[in-house]
């Protein structure tokens, strides 16, 4: 079990020696699952514990409201990647102001005294302290003088470009589910609750299990395939899922909702996981529900055709 604290600088207990990484792990990307496992493969060979240093909220949202980021996961999608990548201790620190006004050097003196590193892993582009002054050189020169090696991870993607939540983020903006899949090293994947909508969808052939998404970031809008997790019922499940504003009917609100071809039974409150695969359309206005009715069920068709030729 992972042990988590929600512990800030003062409160938190010495309790090292730990292999520790550090960073904010939007999304728990293929480079940061990398990260996480050098560092939990250092704490075995090593005879120690693995420790994920991270911060919530995200520092933007305190030092750059207007330039936030809509976050691909949420906190407890983010511990449980840490779980599944071996952490020993989530130490989840509450981003302030007043954390973020500290200098590099007194954010590793205090680190010292609470989890004594023995390593440190980091990305190479890792910046921290008051005003993002402390970089890779920081720590390295720190580390130098504290008999603390530091590791610094280069990453990339696949396609040799960037790897980074921000690339992740323009690829959702597009619709590209398979660019962000690449990234991510999984699909993207929104979880919530299923809520009620406006019980059209039985009468239009197509009952939709409504999601009260709890992510900020959404595929960009339109009709995708989807790989549901469906809680009770055995596994994976195809689903049509659309995301948008019901134009046809003069939606103005923005929903996720799923068609599971071949389900029957009740979903209101259950939990879901979809997983976007592909994107087949953008979303487009009906003049009427029968138009809109023939299109839902090609697309039905086009998933399933994809779904035999990538997942069967
Ligand atoms: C595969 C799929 C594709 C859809 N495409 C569109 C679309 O292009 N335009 C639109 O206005 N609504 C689209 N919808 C949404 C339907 O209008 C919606 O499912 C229906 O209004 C039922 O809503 P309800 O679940 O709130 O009752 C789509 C739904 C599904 C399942
Ligand atoms: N194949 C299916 N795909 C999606 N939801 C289904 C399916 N079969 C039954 N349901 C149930 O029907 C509900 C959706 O019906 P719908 O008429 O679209 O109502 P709502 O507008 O409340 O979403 C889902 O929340 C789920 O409980």
């Amino acid at each position: 079990m992972m042990e988590v604290w929600h512990h800030d600088l003062e409160t938190a207990p010495a309790s090292g020696p730990f292999v520790v990484t550090l960073g904010t792990f939007d999304g728990v990307h293929a480079g940061h699952r990398e990260l996480l496992q050098v560092a939990s493969g250092r704490a075995k060979a090593l005879g120690h514990r693995a420790a994920v240093v991270t911060f919530d909220p995200h520092p933007a949202v305190v030092v750059a409201p207007e330039r936030r980021p809509k976050l691909l996961m949420t906190l407890d999608q983010r511990l449980a990647a840490f779980e599944a990548e071996a952490m020993d201790l989530a130490w989840v620190i509450p981003f302030s102001r007043t954390f973020s006004e500290l200098s590099p050097m007194d954010f590793l003196d205090r680190l010292e005294r609470i989890l004594s590193p023995v390593e440190l892993h980091v990305g190479r582009a890792f910046c921290f302290g008051r005003d993002r002054s402390g970089t890779v050189e920081t720590l390295e020169a720190w580390g130098a003088a504290h008999g603390c090696r530091v590791h610094t991870l280069a990453l990339r993607a696949p396609d040799g470009g960037r790897l980074s939540s921000t690339r992740i983020r323009e690829a959702l903006d597009l619709g590209d589910a398979e660019g962000a899949a690449q990234l991510l090293g999984h699909p993207y994947t929104l979880t919530g609750v299923v809520v009620e909508g406006d019980r059209r969808g039985r009468h239009l052939g197509f009952p939709t299990a409504n999601l009260a998404w709890e992510q900020e970031q959404l595929p960009a809008n339109g009709v995708y395939v989807t790989e549901v997790v469906l809680p009770h019922h055995g596994g994976m499940h195809l689903g049509l899922t659309n995301v948008g504003e019901k134009p046809t009917f003069d939606g103005r609100r923005l929903t996720v909702e799923t068609h599971l071809p071949g389900f029957e039974g009740d979903l209101y409150g259950a939990r879901l996981s979809v997983r976007f695969l592909h994107r087949i359309r953008g979303e487009a206005k009906f003049a009427s529900v029968d138009e809109l009715r023939v299109q839902i069920g090609q697309d039905v068709a086009e998933g399933w055709a994809w779904w035999k030729a990538h997942k069967a």
